[in-house]
């Protein structure tokens, strides 16, 4: 849609539904869109399209959103590109959101651009920054580029709405607020929404074999510093007695010594956890993008010009294979 004075009714989260809860990615993106929000004087409405809902929407509320709706019909009890797509496309010109953030997530990458396309706008996938431009108050959205050698800060001017998504911990969770209110609408779905050319005939859970490294709150990290494979083994050591999960820069998974579902990055896992130890990583920018908002960052780089310390909140500048025993056994002696 060509951007006229008409499309200012502010910033749309697009929530992610899983198994009938809201799943985390829709706070992390309700916090960042209040931010940019206050930057707008604009207001944040948080839209759930779903079968079943078993949490309460007015949750929401205490994580930014003013307004939810909530579209909700047995037709998308499984996840349908088409009809989610063409529910969105409804909403925003019932509503004429400004900007819509969505999870970059497998349904958010699958109808998002659908969307853009049928809104005559653009999108920005997989942003790992956002902010509102001083002056014009349009969106930057920022995110790797040239196979992840630049970033890149897009502005789409002249078409509204302005559309990004935002891999899961991206950005931290906000902080839940005591008094939040606002508005709950529940959207008449007009049923020639509901008609679609997919038909769902079966439904089957993958196997359990990936990492479950992004729920961990502690992460120990190895890099192409750790020499061989079995240097893991001290960090999944060292992980195991933090109760935390093990995860690995993208040159180790390349040679093998740990599996893919480990690889944080930009081609691997966002993970935001309480503590993330960085074992002989550089800190590549393509790293940094799948693990910069975790709270505290301990870094272990023997060389004291890594562009790993830039950003670590503690510094340990030595061989990790002085430190991490040291480690180990220190927390080996006040655990245990
Ligand atoms: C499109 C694209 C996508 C990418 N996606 C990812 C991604 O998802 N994840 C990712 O990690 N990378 C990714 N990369 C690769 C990235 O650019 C870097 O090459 C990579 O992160 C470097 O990994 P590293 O830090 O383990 O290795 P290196 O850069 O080789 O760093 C090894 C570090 O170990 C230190 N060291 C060596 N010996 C010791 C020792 N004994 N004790 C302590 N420290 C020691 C060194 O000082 C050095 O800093 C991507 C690249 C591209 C182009």
């Amino acid at each position: 849609m060509l951007r006229d004075k008409s499309c200012v009714d502010g910033i749309l989260v697009c929530g992610e539904i899983r198994q009938n809860k809201i799943h985390s990615v829709t706070k992390e993106l309700l916090g960042k869109a209040r931010e940019i929000a206050g930057k707008m004087a604009t207001r944040v409405t948080c839209l759930l399209i779903c079968g079943q809902l078993d949490d309460m929407p007015e949750e929401l509320f205490c994580f930014g959103a003013e307004r939810v709706i909530v579209a909700s019909h047995d037709k998308l009890e499984y996840f349908n590109q088409e009809i989610t797509a063409k529910i969105l496309s409804y909403v925003v010109e019932k509503y004429l959101p400004e900007v819509i953030l969505a999870p970059a997530t497998t349904s958010g990458r699958t109808y998002l651009p659908s969307v853009a396309a049928m809104l005559h706008t653009g999108l920005t996938a997989d942003c790992t920054s956002l902010d509102i431009e001083d002056g014009s108050g349009l969106l930057l959205q920022t995110r790797p580029a040239i196979g992840g050698n630049v970033m890149a800060t897009i502005k789409t001017p002249n078409h509204v709405p302005q559309m990004a998504t935002v891999r899961p911990k991206t950005f931290r969770m906000p902080e839940k607020h005591v008094d939040g209110n606002g508005e709950i609408i529940f959207l008449d779905i007009p049923p020639s929404l509901l008609e679609s050319r997919i038909e769902v005939i079966g439904k089957e859970y993958a196997s359990e074999t990936v990492s479950n490294v992004q729920d961990k709150d502690v992460i120990v990290s190895g890099g192409k510093g750790l020499r061989k494979a079995e240097n893991f083994n001290m960090l999944h050591e060292l992980a195991e007695l933090l109760g935390g999960g093990v995860g690995a820069s993208r040159p180790t998974v390349e040679a093998k010594w740990i599996g893919y579902p480990h690889q944080i990055g930009l081609s691997g896992r966002v993970v935001s956890p309480k503590c993330y130890f960085a074992i002989g990583i550089s800190g590549a920018i393509q790293h940094l993008a799948g693990m910069q908002t975790a709270q505290k960052i301990i870094a272990i780089n023997k060389d004291p010009e890594a562009p790993i310390f830039q950003i670590a909140d503690v510094a340990l500048c030595g061989d990790f294979k002085d430190i991490v025993p040291v480690l180990i056994n220190r927390i080996r002696r006040e655990v245990i």
